[in-house]
């Protein structure tokens, strides 16, 4: 479950949202909409403490969120931004950085898996071989929800994932996402994204809006 108690979210002195509370269940699909600039993202944010938080507290499966916990709870969610840093120069080096690390050392999916996972969210075995600086912003993002599956993560915060896709890229990241063992917080303008979340809220007024379907 994540859950974010009572925060107030403020960035270079401007204050996005306001006391606020939002509990997510494990399985849930929720897309979070509001005006451009009102804080969608910051929110996302916030949950893997790339924003610090103003009052509140943010737990996720019970683990509060603190300079101590930080690096456990960032382990735990894959957060998939607008524009991932993959953190390698080549796109199969960035894609194993994460078991090159003690936590998943010896845990190294086979050539095998990979392939399949890359075939899942539509991307050919040929990006493996090429330098992470020249792929799309759109590519970048799935190799990094790849990634993210082939860790095994289940909490998947994303944000504005399919914008840059074409339809048949966005069906298969969809398919991926909205299985009913990952938790989802997203962001997306998308309809048929929105349709397929069960719960939808909005940002307005620096408060939480839920809207029901
Ligand atoms: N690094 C930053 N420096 C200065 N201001 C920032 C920074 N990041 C966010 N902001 C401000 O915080 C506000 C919220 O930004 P955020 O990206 O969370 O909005 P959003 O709702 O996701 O917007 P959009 O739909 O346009 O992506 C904006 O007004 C933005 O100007």
């Amino acid at each position: 479950m994540i859950e974010f108690r009572n925060i107030t979210l403020k960035v270079h002195r401007q204050t996005l949202l306001e006391s606020v509370s939002l509990q997510i269940a494990d399985g849930d699909k929720v897309v979070i909409r509001g005006a451009s600039g009102c804080g969608k993202s910051s929110l996302l944010k916030s949950a893997i403490g790339a924003i610090p938080l103003g009052q509140g507290s943010i737990r996720i499966h019970s683990l509060e969120l603190s300079p101590a916990t930080v690096a456990e709870i960032r382990a735990r969610i894959a957060f998939i931004g607008q524009e991932p840093t993959l953190g390698a120069d080549q796109v199969r080096d960035a894609l194993l950085l994460p078991f090159n690390f003690k936590a998943h050392r010896g845990n190294q999916p086979p050539e095998k898996e990979i392939i399949e996972t890359l075939g899942r969210l539509h991307l050919s075995t040929d990006i493996l071989d090429k330098p992470s600086k020249r792929i799309s912003g759109g590519e970048k993002q799935r190799i990094a929800i790849a990634r993210a599956l082939l860790l095994g993560k289940t909490v998947f915060l994303a944000d504005e994932v399919t914008s840059a896709l074409d339809p048949e890229s966005k069906a298969a990241v969809m398919e991926e996402l909205f299985r009913p063992g990952i938790t989802l917080l997203s962001v997306s303008h998308d309809p048929d994204w929105i349709a397929a979340c069960n719960r939808i809220i909005a940002i307005e007024n620096r408060q939480l809006e839920e809207t029901s379907k």
